[in-house]
C-alpha cells in the first residue's frame, strides 16, 4: 500500500451536492482495502495550527483516510519504514472542503497537518483503535525531514505535547516495509 489521493464523485444539483465520502467497494477499486474501526474529527481555531507529526507503534499502527470538512489544510505523511527507499521522505498535499479530496495514508507513516485557514474541521478514519501507550511523534520542524510547510508568515500553533516531540534521529521505528515506496502520490 502506498499514499493514495481520492476524489469521490460529486453529484451536483440545484440544492448543492451529494458525495459518498466512504464506500468500501469504490475505495477498494482505488487501492484502499482497509477495515476502518474508528472515525475521528478535529476542529482547529486558528490558521497556522500544526498537529503532528503523529503515529502509533506496532501492533497499534494505523492507516488513515483524511479529509477536510471545513477550510483547507496542508496534509503531510512521512515514510517511517526502515528499508524503504523513501525512508524519511515526506509528501504533502492540500486537502480542502471545496475540493472534497481525501488522502489515504497506510500504516508506517507519520501524519501531520497545517491549517491554512481559521476554523478548519478534519475528519479521518483509522483502522486501529487509539492507544495512548503506542502513541508517538516527531517534531514538525525536524531539520532532517525538512518539511516545507506553507506557513507564509503564519505563526505555528501547537499543543504542549507537539511542542516537545523528539527529532527524527531520536525516534526508533519498527514498521515493516511492504515494497511500496512513498512517491509518487497515486491519484493526484
Ligand atoms: C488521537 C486521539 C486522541 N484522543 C484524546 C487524547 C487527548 O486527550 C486528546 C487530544 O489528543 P491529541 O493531542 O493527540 O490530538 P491531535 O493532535 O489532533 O492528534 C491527531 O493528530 C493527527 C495529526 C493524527 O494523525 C491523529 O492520528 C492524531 O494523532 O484527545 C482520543 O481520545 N482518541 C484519539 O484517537
Amino acid at each position: 500500500m502506498t499514499l493514495i489521493v481520492i476524489h469521490p464523485k460529486r453529484f451536483i444539483d440545484r440544492r448543492g451536492w451529494f458525495v459518498e465520502s466512504w464506500n468500501k467497494l469504490r475505495f477498494e477499486e482505488q487501492g484502499v482495502t482497509t477495515e476502518f474501526v474508528q472515525d475521528n474529527h478535529s476542529y482547529s481555531t486558528n490558521a497556522g495550527t500544526i498537529r503532528g507529526l503523529h503515529f502509533q507503534r506496532p501492533p497499534h499502527a494505523q492507516a488513515k483516510l483524511v479529509r477536510c470538512l471545513k477550510g483547507r489544510i496542508f496534509d503531510v505523511a512521512v515514510d517511517l519504514r526502515p528499508g524503504s527507499p523513501t525512508f524519511g521522505e515526506w509528501a504533502g498535499i492540500e486537502l480542502s472542503a471545496d475540493l472534497g479530496n481525501q488522502l489515504f495514508i497506510p500504516p508506517g507513516y507519520a501524519h501531520g497537518f497545517l491549517t491554512l485557514e481559521a476554523e478548519c474541521e478534519i475528519a479521518y478514519k483509522v483502522d486501529a483503535y487509539y492507544s495512548p501507550e503506542a502513541d508517538a511523534g516527531i517534531a514538525w520542524d525536524d531539520p532532517v525531514l525538512a518539511i516545507n510547510w506553507p506557513l507564509n508568515g503564519l505563526v505555528p500553533v501547537l499543543s504542549d505535547k507537539d511542542a516537545t516531540l523528539p527529532n527524527f534521529s531520536e525516534v526508533e521505528t519498527n514498521f515493516e516495509y511492504n515494497g511500496c515506496p512513498l512517491l509518487p502520490l497515486k491519484g493526484l
